[in-house]
């Protein structure tokens, strides 16, 4: 349903995007994750047929989306990264438009105003973050479309506000959307994606199924040993980090993990416990790495 084939867009030297592929199929949730600056909201504005890009192309529904740009507006909900509602007018004026524009239904207007229960009367410029992000999740999602793209769209949201925006993207899923969401928030992505994607100085790095990415993750033990220098002669042999009596050492290949159970077999050992592997240990490398560059 979304498509990209080796769009790239060139703003300067390793800014921009480059050679991003990937497809989104209906009744799926795609996660785009990467630190800032990294090309998200570049490659999502090319779907919108926002920016022409230099070579490859977006489409959705099988429509190019700049050369056939209103076809593609017509299957898509947008959430921009930035919110940016004329200040003088109301919550009221600005659902008024989209009803007009997009022919939206009154149950679901209503639906998500009590979802995102919200003070429509205010004028844009006396709204709060999170009072303008409900607007645009609400104005999102009234129009009822096949496709959404939503750029970091918890960003401004309390907890609760956050947790009803979860429920509802995974509604919309099972109703059969192709839904592309950037996130910096790992927690929701591994709550709501099916797959995901990091973006790093423009180019996708990885990309794969959550399961695929949590499998392939590295696996973290704590482990307890009986006194520190048990401890510490064991985090240096398996490059570790001790604290005390406790270890904590990380493997990526089964090969490790054996050498690490051979090597804890010689000492005597309090307790031993794996750490849930999560999308956050899959991808906050990439973020560190990004720092150190
Ligand atoms: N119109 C533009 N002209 C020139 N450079 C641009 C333009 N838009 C984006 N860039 C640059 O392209 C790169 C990617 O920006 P983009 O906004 O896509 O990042 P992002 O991944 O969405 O970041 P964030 O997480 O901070 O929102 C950045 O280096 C940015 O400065």
């Amino acid at each position: 349903m979304i498509e990209l084939h080796g769009l790239t867009k060139k703003f300067a030297k390793d800014r921009g995007v480059f050679d991003v592929s990937f497809t989104v199929e209906p009744g799926t949730v795609f996660g785009f994750i990467g630190p800032n600056g990294a090309g998200k909201s570049t490659a999502i504005r090319h779907l919108m047929g926002l920016l022409q890009p230099d070579s490859g192309k977006a489409t959705i529904g099988g429509y190019d989306c700049w050369s056939s740009s209103p076809n593609v507006k017509k299957l898509v909900g947008y959430l921009p990264g930035e919110i940016s509602f004329p200040a003088d007018l109301t919550g009221d004026d600005i659902l008024t438009l989209t009803r007009r524009m997009d022919r939206t239904s009154p149950e679901r207007e209503n639906e998500l105003l009590a979802l995102f229960p919200l003070d429509t009367k205010v004028k844009v410029r006396k709204m709060s973050k999170g009072m303008k992000q409900k607007l645009a999740i609400i104005r999102c999602f009234m129009k009822d479309a096949p496709v959404y793209l939503l750029d970091e769209p918890t960003s401004g949201l309390d907890p609760l506000m956050q947790e009803r925006f979860l429920e509802l993207v995974l509604r919309e899923k099972e109703a059969g959307k192709a839904i592309l969401m950037s996130s910096h928030h790992f927690p929701e992505m591994e709550k709501t994606c099916d797959h995901a994607a990091l973006i790093r100085n423009g180019r996708i790095v990885v990309s794969d199924s959550i399961d695929g990415l949590i499998a392939s993750s590295r696996k973290l033990f704590h482990i307890e040993f009986e006194n520190t220098q048990s401890a510490q002669q064991f985090s240096e042999a398996m490059h570790g980090k001790s604290m005390g009596t406790r270890v904590d050492v990380s493997v990526s290949t089964t090969d490790e993990l054996n050498t690490l159970l051979q090597s804890l077999a010689t000492y005597r050992v309090i307790s031993f416990r794996s750490a849930p592997a999560d999308l956050e240990t899959v991808f906050i490398h990439y973020y560190a790495e990004e720092e150190s560059v």
